[in-house]
């Protein structure tokens, strides 16, 4: 008998409680700008969603561009900053920020889910008032906080057979377009929507410990404690905090892991360790 088919017949045998566990599930998957890699990891990517949605588990893709938006800013010669994680944004930058994430970004992943026989549909926060938000800090600009969500038309594009992809911009009631951070969008929707599973892909193995080993599982105190101590920073604190709100706010658990590791996404979902840092109450 052929070995390659015997390895996949174990490996799918193995895999079908968790085809049954996440049947009909919603996960919501942050695709960061770090995470994206060439266009071999980013096809890589795109056949995990399009696997996971032939198995019949919904998945919402949200994503990030911060590389690409400064790459695109540096090239318009426009200065940017962080302040607390987020780019302050004047009215210059906010249509650079709008430009590069609704339009080169999100094609990018759309093209590449479509081309691996996926039906991606690419939006932002602005489409179907999906996410109307309102200013973070004056100090910031035009950065927004998620303050309305319409996660039935999310409901309805994944009833219709197709994959939302989601550009972390939303619109104000007064008109204004606001630059909303990708993983506070993506905690955001996974909220909305009561995911079963949040996925922050990012650049990291996982959530480490003082020793830099990656974690395979903490609790939500277990992560306030490695904030508390310094072992949780940088980059790491948006993304643990906007973890801890979406599971107060009815995502089941979230997981932080590597996307650019070949198949990251079905790994976590589908075997029994999975993959990354799993935060769970
Ligand atoms: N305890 C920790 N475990 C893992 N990564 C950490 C930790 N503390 C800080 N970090 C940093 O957080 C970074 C991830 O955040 P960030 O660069 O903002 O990701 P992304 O661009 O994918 O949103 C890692 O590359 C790492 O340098
Ligand atoms: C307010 C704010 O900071 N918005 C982010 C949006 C993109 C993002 O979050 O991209 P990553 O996920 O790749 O970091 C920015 O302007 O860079």
């Amino acid at each position: 008998m052929n070995e390659d088919w015997l390895a996949s017949a174990r490996t799918l045998s193995k895999a079908l409680p968790y085809l049954q566990r996440y049947d009909g599930a919603t996960v919501v998957i942050k695709f960061g700008g770090n995470a994206m890699g060439d266009d071999a990891e980013m096809a890589s990517f795109a056949r995990d969603i399009v696997l996971m949605k032939h198995v019949g588990i919904n998945p919402v893709v949200v994503h990030g561009g911060g590389p690409m938006i400064n790459e695109m800013l540096a090239r318009l010669d426009i200065q940017s900053e962080f302040v607390g994680g987020k780019r302050v944004t004047d009215a210059a930058t906010v249509e650079v920020v709008e430009m590069v994430l609704s339009g080169r970004v999100n094609k990018r992943i759309v093209q590449a889910i479509n081309a691996e026989g996926g039906r991606a549909v690419g939006i932002s926060g602005k489409d179907a008032g999906l996410m109307v938000c309102e200013q973070t800090n004056p100090d910031l600009g035009f950065v927004g906080t998620p303050v309305e969500m319409n996660p039935d038309f999310l409901h309805s594009l994944a009833a219709a057979g197709t994959i939302p992809v989601i550009a972390p911009i939303g619109a104000g009631r007064e008109g204004e377009t606001f630059n909303v951070n990708g993983d506070t969008a993506a905690g955001a929707i996974a909220a909305a929507l009561n995911a079963d599973r949040l996925l922050l892909l990012t650049d990291v193995s996982g959530v480490k410990d003082a020793d830099g080993e990656v974690l395979s599982e903490i609790t939500p105190d277990e992560a306030r404690k490695l904030t508390a101590e310094g072992v949780i920073a940088g980059g790491m604190i948006p993304k643990t905090e906007t973890a801890l709100h979406a599971m107060e706010n009815g995502v089941r658990a979230v997981v932080i892991l590597d996307g650019r590791a070949p198949n990251a996404c079905l790994l976590e979902l589908l075997t029994e360790h999975g993959a990354g840092t799993l935060i769970k109450a």
